[in-house]
């Protein structure tokens, strides 16, 4: 059994906010993005109104369909605006602290039968879902970066997540065109299990001085036919997103083999985060990344 999902609350407007709301709207679903800064929901709008503009020129959707989708969705400043939300779906900065502070703040002014979720990377569901006032009605929604291309979403219950908030969840992301994957509820689930380390070894890689930014991407890129190298996927995720993940990895599972990369936790220190802060393994500030190292 489903329950019927006609509006879509969606919290943090940066990259996957942006990207979540956009393939909602144009599967037909109405979309409230929440932010806590103004300046980021106008640019998360603008952003939306781009990645559109390109399918419209790649005649992958209509020049109706891209108005009609940013017609479905409305900006807010305030949790408030979610009110009326038959989902929400949460994608702030993967801070635990922060999370739980939203579904504190959010769940308060929420329906009592509306399905909440996380877009984490990593922390656990069933801890998120202990902070709400509905463990029954919460679930992980993982999406993959980026959204509006990427046709993978995991899906992760929680201990108490009950039978119809999954098939919802399910039905909802398959409206959505994507793929599901099941992971149960253990530390960065499955796609950051196995490619978390990967990337975190690749700054190993490159601390130790096996290679240098260059080599180690076009190795992985000619090598073993990687879309992106391991150093620019990781800038493309963002550096504070990826030590987050190998934080809860190493904390979680107790391993030194997830032990974050120290040249990792110094380029977040610097806040060069990669592309959103314009530097990272790259340097994105000129006509064409450089490499740092
Ligand atoms: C951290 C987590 O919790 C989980 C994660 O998400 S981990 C990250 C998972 N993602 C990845 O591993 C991405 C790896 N990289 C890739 O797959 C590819 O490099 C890529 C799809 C991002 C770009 O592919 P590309 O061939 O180099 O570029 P390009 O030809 O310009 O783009 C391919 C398509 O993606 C679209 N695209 C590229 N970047 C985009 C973006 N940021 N937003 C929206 N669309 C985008 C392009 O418009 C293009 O669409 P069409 O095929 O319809 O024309
Ligand atoms: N990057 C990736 O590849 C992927 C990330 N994820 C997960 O998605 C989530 C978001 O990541 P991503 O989009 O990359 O991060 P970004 O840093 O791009 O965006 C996070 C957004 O959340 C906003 N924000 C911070 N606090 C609040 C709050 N209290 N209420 C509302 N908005 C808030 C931030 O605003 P401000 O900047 O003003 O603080 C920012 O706009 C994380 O949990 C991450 O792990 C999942 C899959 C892939």
């Amino acid at each position: 059994m489903t329950v019927a999902i006609k509006k879509v609350g969606v919290i943090g407007s940066g990259q996957m906010g942006n990207g979540i709301a956009h393939v909602a709207a144009l599967a037909g679903f109405d979309v409230v993005l929440n932010d806590v800064s103004g300046d980021r929901l106008k640019s998360a709008l603008a952003t939306i109104n781009g990645n559109l503009t390109r399918q419209v020129s790649r005649q992958t959707i209509s020049d109706a369909e891209r108005k009609q989708a940013l017609d479905r969705i409305s900006s807010a400043e305030t949790l408030d605006a979610l009110a009326d939300c038959d989902l929400v779906i949460e994608t702030a900065v993967e801070k635990e602290e922060t999370k739980r502070k939203i579904f504190h703040d959010v769940c308060a002014v929420l329906k009592p039968e509306a399905i909440v979720a996380s877009n984490t990377s990593s922390i656990s569901i069933t801890r998120l879902a202990a902070s709400t006032d509905r463990p029954e009605r919460f679930i992980g929604i993982h999406f993959m970066n980026p959204v509006p291309v990427m046709e993978l979403v995991e899906l992760i219950r929680g201990i108490a997540t009950d039978d119809v908030t999954f098939d919802t969840a399910k039905a909802f992301v398959s409206k959505l065109g994507k793929q599901v994957a099941v992971s149960e509820d253990f530390p960065a689930f499955i796609v950051n299990r196995i490619l978390l380390p990967m990337i975190n070894e690749a700054i190993y890689t490159l601390y130790e001085g096996v290679g240098n930014v260059e080599a180690i991407d076009a190795a992985m890129k000619l090598g073993a036919h990687h879309p992106m190298g391991p150093l620019e996927l990781a800038d493309f995720i963002g550096l504070d997103t990826c030590l987050s993940i190998m934080q809860v990895l190493h904390e979680g599972l107790a391993d030194s083999k997830y032990r974050p990369c120290p040249l990792l936790v110094k380029y977040v220190e610097a806040g060069w985060l990669g592309r959103k802060t314009q530097r990272g393994f790259y340097d994105y500030r000129g006509d064409k990344p450089v490499p740092t190292r």
